[in-house]
């Protein structure tokens, strides 16, 4: 556990659907500044406990808590500390890359909004796509504009499911080290991820979600992935 105290609190935690588990009982405690990867097979659970930690999902039973706040992402005080990005995560159809960003900026009263769009874009590579709606972008630069936007606003706690999906490596590669900047400053991260160098270069401790949970080094959990 971090000596800058706990983050994220998750105790019996038990995530499905209509009732029924898709995994086995997990409980969390997540540190300021500590990167938790998620990892396990496909269909094992982690986006459902992912949804459920970022309080998209109601569990079926224990609590998911946030600073001691309760997930509940319709109150402002969670909202506030809490990213999260998600595959499935929308858009608005009539409004371009760059106007998502700058909506993002300043919905989170961010200082230059529209440098900080500019360095995101640059980031992210998206500067030849920014002034395109959604509908014309490619599935690797929707993704890219949802990681933009989940990693430009202030929060305490992201949730990234499977950021490093059609990233490219060079790409994969800047998201590990960002992630990292971004702990080292401070916030929470818990990754759910399916490539074992991310998880190498960032987690600093690990899920295995499968019927059990368990707790594993990233080096363990890394191994798994990687069907070693
Ligand atoms: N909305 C839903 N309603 C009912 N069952 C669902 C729903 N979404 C997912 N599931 C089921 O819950 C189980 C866990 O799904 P989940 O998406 O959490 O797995 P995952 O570990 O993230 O998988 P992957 O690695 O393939 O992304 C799967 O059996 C899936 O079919």
């Amino acid at each position: 556990m971090s000596s800058r105290g706990t983050v994220l609190e998750a105790e019996r935690l038990v995530v499905g659907y209509a009732g029924a588990p898709v995994c086995g009982e997990m409980s969390v405690a997540v540190g300021a500044g500590e990167i938790l990867g998620v990892v396990g097979f496909n269909g094992a659970g982690k986006s459902t406990a992912a949804r459920t930690l970022a309080g998209r999902q109601l569990p079926i039973s224990g609590e998911v808590k946030v600073h001691g706040l309760l997930a509940n992402p319709d109150a402002v005080a969670f909202r506030r500390e809490v990213s999260a990005v998600f595959d499935e995560d929308l858009f608005f159809p009539s409004l371009t890359v760059r106007e998502h960003l700058l909506l993002v900026a300043r919905g989170h009263s961010l200082p230059d909004p529209e440098e900080q769009v500019e360095e995101e874009l640059s980031f992210f590579g998206l500067q030849e796509r920014a002034d395109v709606v959604p509908e014309s972008l490619s599935s690797g630069q929707r993704r890219r504009t949802l990681l933009a936007a989940g990693l430009m606003r202030p929060a305490s706690l992201l949730i990234l499911d499977e950021p490093e999906q059609r990233l490219d490596p060079v790409m994969r590669e800047a998201l590990g080290r960002r992630i990292r900047s971004l702990a080292d400053g401070g916030a929470t991260v818990v990754l759910v991820t399916h490539d074992p160098q991310l998880l190498l270069d960032t987690a600093t401790s690990c899920l295995v979600i499968d019927d059990e949970v368990t707790l594993a080094t990233s080096e363990v959990a890394a191994a798994i992935i990687a069907g070693a």
